[in-house]
């Protein structure tokens, strides 16, 4: 029977041209059969694996990277883009187009192939298509693949292009939409105490080098820091220079928009190696979560919440964190930080600030006169070997309260003659110096008046006592 098929193929290829019989055949389930008379084997490589988890399957994601380095002449249609902080411009394929690559002594075809959505319930399918001949197989899965992949992170850390992944959802499958991260905060830009900064610079340099000892020990090779402290003091900013100091990627996961455990696991489990998870506010969610837990548990006279307050609400549980920074992330992967922000840290449920949960508890405070002088250097140009005149009494206000470094940042952009920009400066640590004193004034002028209304019998008993 085959050789009759064969047979017929060959004929039909005579009469109708190579071409034409290929063009026929793609996109049918022919396809398959014609691919046997050539003895070709064809390996998909799809975007996400729709399995149980729906994960992005990262073969796919390598082969994006390897065939850049591929695409030659005989490609027709090839995407190209850039962004600022790529060196060069990236070249890609486009739909329906191949390139032939070869390994050791024979040759592999790859096609990228994309299928638009039927209707608006689809989804679109994307692929790559690796078709080589059969007697090939073996090298291909046990060689070739992975030469693929291997040959992908060179080529991705020799680009540098760090990327930030938030979740996403496609019909009832998640994963993570990237793109490029582009913040510019690095450690020297970041105010600071120095010695803070050296004390997490250190923690990270020693982090990466311990591969080796975090083997010997029996540990995963992870890290976790809690950032802790008042909205604008360089949480956000801190996350972005350790990605720029680490060349590590971001996963920025948004806790509510996670409506299960189930979901949560799914999520974690498809981060990547070299890569900072971020869960900021994590205060806020979990008090979602615990205002749910009342809503549960609270008799029938309490105002119920409506359907779409409830959506809104929190669902993972901090449990299915824990499990996840204790059990499975510890089981896979490697390099992996995981990196918590609250702005009130007692607010935070106890589980988490157990000792030994987060590596590093890092308190990113108000603006301080070290920190002054890092953003005066930075956004003026100003030197402390040759400070401004205005400095001095900016340093005096800036040590006696409580300014944050991203007030400070803001007045410091206005413009670009110090002195306008620090006279800015100064009229608003003038003005808040000036808020405070009167919002003290108040108080105590409110504890008269309650001590003067006071019975006798009770201020003197207050008196005593
Ligand atoms: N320590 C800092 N050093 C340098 N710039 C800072 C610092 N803190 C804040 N800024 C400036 O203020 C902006 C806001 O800061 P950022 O988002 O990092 O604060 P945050 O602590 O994450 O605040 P939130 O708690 O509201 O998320 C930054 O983009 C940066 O310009
Ligand atoms: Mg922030």
């Amino acid at each position: 029977m085959s050789t009759l098929l064969s047979t017929a193929a060959s004929y039909a290829a005579t009469l109708m041209g190579r071409s034409m019989i290929e063009k026929f055949f793609r996109n049918s389930y022919l396809q398959s059969l014609w691919a046997s008379f050539r003895s070709e084997l064809t390996f998909v490589v799809v975007v996400v694996e729709h399995t149980e988890v729906g994960e992005r399957n990262q073969i796919y994601d390598s082969v994006e990277h390897y065939l850049r380095a591929k695409i030659g002449s005989r490609t027709r249609r090839v995407r190209a883009s850039k962004t600022p902080r790529q060196q060069t411009t990236c070249f890609t394929l486009d739909y329906e187009q191949e390139v032939t690559d070869q390994f050791e002594n024979f040759k592999v075809k790859w096609r990228y192939v994309c299928i638009p959505p039927k209707d608006h319930h689809s989804e679109e399918k994307r692929y790559y298509e690796l078709s080589f001949h059969k007697k090939h197989r073996a090298k291909v899965m046990d060689s070739y693949l992975d030469y693929v992949v291997a040959r992908a992170k060179e080529i991705k850390d020799a680009e540098k292009v760090l990327k930030i992944f938030t979740p996403c959802s496609s019909g009832s499958y998640r994963y993570w939409e990237s793109t490029i991260l582009e913040h510019p905060s690095t450690f020297e830009t970041l105010a600071m105490d120095p010695a803070e900064k050296k004390r997490i610079m250190n923690d990270l340099d020693m982090f990466v080098q311990r591969k080796e000892f975090y083997k010997n020990v029996g540990k995963a090779w992870k890290r976790g820091y809690l950032l802790y402290g008042p909205p604008g003091t360089g949480k956000s900013s801190l996350i972005a220079a350790m990605a720029n100091y680490l060349n590590y990627n971001i996963y920025d996961l948004e806790l509510t928009s996670i409506s299960n455990n189930t979901e949560l696991r799914k999520a974690l489990l498809s981060t990547s190696n070299r890569s900072i998870l971020v869960i900021e506010d994590i205060d806020c969610s979990l008090n979602l979560q615990n205002r749910e837990k009342e809503e549960e548990s609270s008799d029938e006279e309490a105002p119920a919440l409506t359907k779409k307050d409830k959506r809104k609400l929190q669902k993972v549980a901090l449990s299915g964190i824990f499990n996840f920074i204790d059990g499975l992330w510890s089981s896979c992967g490697d390099q992996r930080i995981i990196v918590f922000t609250t702005n009130y840290k007692d607010k935070l449920d106890p589980a988490l600030l157990r000792p030994g949960r987060m590596d590093m508890h890092i308190h990113m405070s108000y603006c301080t006169v070290s920190g002054f002088r890092i953003l005066a250097s930075r956004y003026l140009g100003i030197q402390d070997s040759n400070p401004h005149p205005l400095c001095g009494e900016i340093e005096g206000l800036i040590e006696s309260m409580e300014v944050t470094p991203a007030q400070v940042a803001w007045e410091l952009q206005v413009s670009n003659d110090a002195h306008v920009a620090l006279a800015a400066l100064v009229k608003l640590l003038k003005e808040k110096e000036e808020n405070e004193k009167k919002k003290e004034e108040e108080k105590e002028e409110a504890k008269k008046v309650k001590k003067k209304r006071m019975p006798s019998f009770l201020r003197n008993k207050k008196e005593i006592t």
